[in-house]
């Protein structure tokens, strides 16, 4: 999978892409992470790439045309490749969106916004809008870091050969269960005992039934299409 990164500060970008998960996909060669700078794209010898609101109002709107200019470039090579824009005002970013485009998706192209955000026009030019949350950034870079992160980790072979868990309980629609390792006693702080049974049952009903309880105290939004089975647990909990 490539991704192709369109921002007025690549470093941001290329720092993050060093390390953990993402610097070993990119190493197996599993994903591509290109940056460009859109001030390369810019015409003025002070590559100016925002300016003043038309109909006045605080803060500047970055300008149009550099951003068209990346867009040609890159689809210069004809490519497919699905164009994101990560905005406040975007469609909301979840686990199954990000299943979707590392299913869909070959290659994805991630417009970052700053200042008071972007021309509208460059919209014309983008396939979808996503935000990743209800709050106002600095600049798209986080937001784009965001995706790719969590686009990677779904890609087969991205994660070696350790389950993603964390993944499969947003897939199935609640959040994760409570992770213990050692010591098994810290200050008299100590591991549940289930946990150190074996008994791989019992724990998978613990498990299910913590994750379920963590739900329905801090999600209940992504309680919906419950099995029969996690209904019955969801009922003893209540
Ligand atoms: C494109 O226009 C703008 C305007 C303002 C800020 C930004 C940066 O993105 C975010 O703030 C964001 C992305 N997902 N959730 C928040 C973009």
């Amino acid at each position: 999978m490539k991704f192709e990164v369109l921002t007025i500060f690549p470093e941001i970008i290329e720092c993050y892409i060093k390390h953990g998960v993402l610097g070993k996909a990119l190493n197996k060669g599993i994903v591509e992470v290109k940056v460009y700078n859109l001030r390369d794209f810019t015409s003025d010898k002070h590559k100016k790439v925002d300016d003043y609101p038309y109909g006045g109002g605080a803060g500047m709107v970055m300008q149009i045309e550099p951003f068209y200019n990346a867009i040609m470039h890159l689809k210069a090579d004809e490519k497919p490749r699905k164009l994101v824009l990560l905005s406040p005002q975007g469609r909301k970013f979840t686990q199954k969106l990000a299943q979707k485009f590392m299913e869909e998706s070959k290659a994805m192209v991630l417009i970052c916004g700053r200042y008071e955000g972007i021309d509208e026009r460059v919209k014309a030019f983008v396939d979808e809008e996503v935000s990743i949350g209800d709050y106002v950034l600095s600049g798209g870079e986080l937001a784009a870091l965001v995706i790719i992160d969590s686009v990677v980790r779904l890609i087969p072979g991205a994660l070696g050969d350790e389950l993603s868990a964390v993944e499969d309980s947003f897939m199935k629609g609640f959040l994760d269960y409570p992770h213990y390792t050692r010591p098994e006693d810290f200050k008299g702080m100590k591991v549940p005992e289930v946990l150190l049974s074996g008994d791989h049952k019992k724990i998978a009903l613990w498990r299910k039934r913590q994750a379920l309880k963590n739900t329905l105290k801090n999600r209940p939004d992504l309680l919906k299409n419950l099995s029969p089975e996690d209904m019955r647990i969801l009922k003893e909990l209540c």
